[in-house]
């Protein structure tokens, strides 16, 4: 439906506040560094406590890491190594915090939007997954071929 000029004034009057650094809306803001850093361990611990699929990408991404140093791979290939284990665990994070705040918006309603949400927000995760497979194949089982 296309916007009436009335609602892109409201929206465009709201900018601005939204802008505010102090984030008038927000329940709780971080008051310093070391806070925002307890915030988001939280989300680590908390995606790790209760995402299966997290432990998992964490216990293969170290393994991947773990047999790279063991093979003495150079520094360039253990650091896309990390990159990639780190992108599929920033995937993962992602997924459940949108999966969170649909859950918040539509509760246990149906609602097709929400479908889409999460499909998307899996299917990132699953992207990042398969990139991370090619990445292995092509660093790790040449030289694990080469030393066994
Ligand atoms: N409110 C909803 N409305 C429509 N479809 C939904 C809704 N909630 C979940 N779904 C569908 O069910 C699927 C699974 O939802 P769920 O919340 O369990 O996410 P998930 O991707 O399985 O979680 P995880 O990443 O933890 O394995 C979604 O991908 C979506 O297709």
């Amino acid at each position: 439906m296309p916007l009436s000029q009335k609602s892109l004034e409201q929206a465009s009057d709201a900018t601005p506040k939204l802008a505010q650094p102090n984030r008038d809306m927000a329940w709780q803001v971080a008051s310093n560094l070391l806070a925002s850093f307890r915030f988001a361990w939280n989300g680590v611990a908390y995606a790790f406590q209760t995402q299966r699929n997290f432990r998992i990408h964490v216990v293969v991404g170290a393994f991947a890491l773990s047999l790279g140093l063991w093979l003495h791979l150079d520094a360039t290939s253990i650091a896309i190594l990390g990159l990639t284990s780190g992108a599929v665990l920033t995937m993962e994070l992602i997924n459940t915090a949108i999966e969170s705040v649909v859950d918040l918006t539509v509760q246990q309603a149906y609602h097709e939007l929400a479908k889409i949400a999460k499909d998307c927000a899996a299917a990132a995760v699953l992207i990042s997954a398969l990139a991370s497979v090619l990445v292995a194949g092509c660093l790790l089982v040449p030289p694990l071929f080469a030393r066994l």
